[in-house]
């Protein structure tokens, strides 16, 4: 099998997987996997399309200004420019996105502190850190509309072959040396966002429960 169709399937597997943990509401998210370096070239959802259907049109391949390689009538994804950032500027393989409730939430409750740190979570080590007391930082940018902007923005907290990034009001965008990397960021990182606004919650609930009491 080509690299390419290689590349496909195990694409087509993880966008199946992030479907069916409802992922891709209202035809957002964008996936996308390196096929080869030099020139680069990689595989990229197609903009504007439900990612929760499979179709034999899901992917297209482009190059490193995120242009179609060959033709064709499909249109890279619109965020196409923020995956070219993450291979120019790190050995990762697969940069996936998803808009989900709790990623937006917590981007908004964070965003003007620009980042949100966890410490003490057994899944901080999904992106390696296995100290005890490891930190986690995750940087929350500004949704500039303007594609160039937001691309260069979250290029800049691309330092390492694996990571994530908030979109304020948008989403996340996470990064790993292949497919199976990637995922599990996406995974740890959308476990953290779901605890931490259930520990909000749950701590709002016993302070409004002890205040009744006291009264
Ligand atoms: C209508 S979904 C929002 C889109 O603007 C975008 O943020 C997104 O994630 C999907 O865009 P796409 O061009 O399909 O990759
Ligand atoms: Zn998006």
């Amino acid at each position: 099998m080509s690299v390419v169709l290689t590349r496909v399937h195990e694409l087509a597997e993880i966008k199946e997987e992030l479907a069916a943990r409802d992922w891709f509401m209202g035809t957002s998210g964008n996936l996308a996997i390196k096929v080869q370096d030099s020139p680069l070239q990689f595989l990229v959802t197609a903009s504007g399309k439900d990612k929760r259907k499979k179709t034999k049109e899901d992917f297209l391949l482009v190059d490193g200004e995120g242009n179609p390689v060959g033709a064709t009538q499909l249109k890279p994804s619109a965020e196409t420019l923020l995956h070219c950032e993450i291979y120019k500027r790190s050995k990762a393989g697969c940069s996936l996105h998803v808009h989900t409730v709790a990623n937006n939430v917590i981007s908004e409750l964070y965003g003007d502190a620009g980042k949100i740190v966890f410490q003490g979570q057994e899944l901080i080590k999904a992106f390696d850190r296995w100290e005890e007391d490891a930190e986690l930082q995750i940087p929350i940018i500004y949704n500039y509309a303007h594609i160039p902007t937001l691309a260069s923005t979250l290029g800049d907290f691309v330092k390492e072959d694996k990571g994530a990034v908030l979109i304020r009001n948008h989403g996340i965008t996470v990064w790993g040396k292949d497919g199976f990397e990637a995922k599990k960021i996406l995974e740890a990182c959308e476990f953290l966002f779901q605890y931490q606004l259930a520990l909000i919650q749950a701590k709002a609930g016993l302070l409004a429960s002890t205040g009744a009491l006291n009264n």
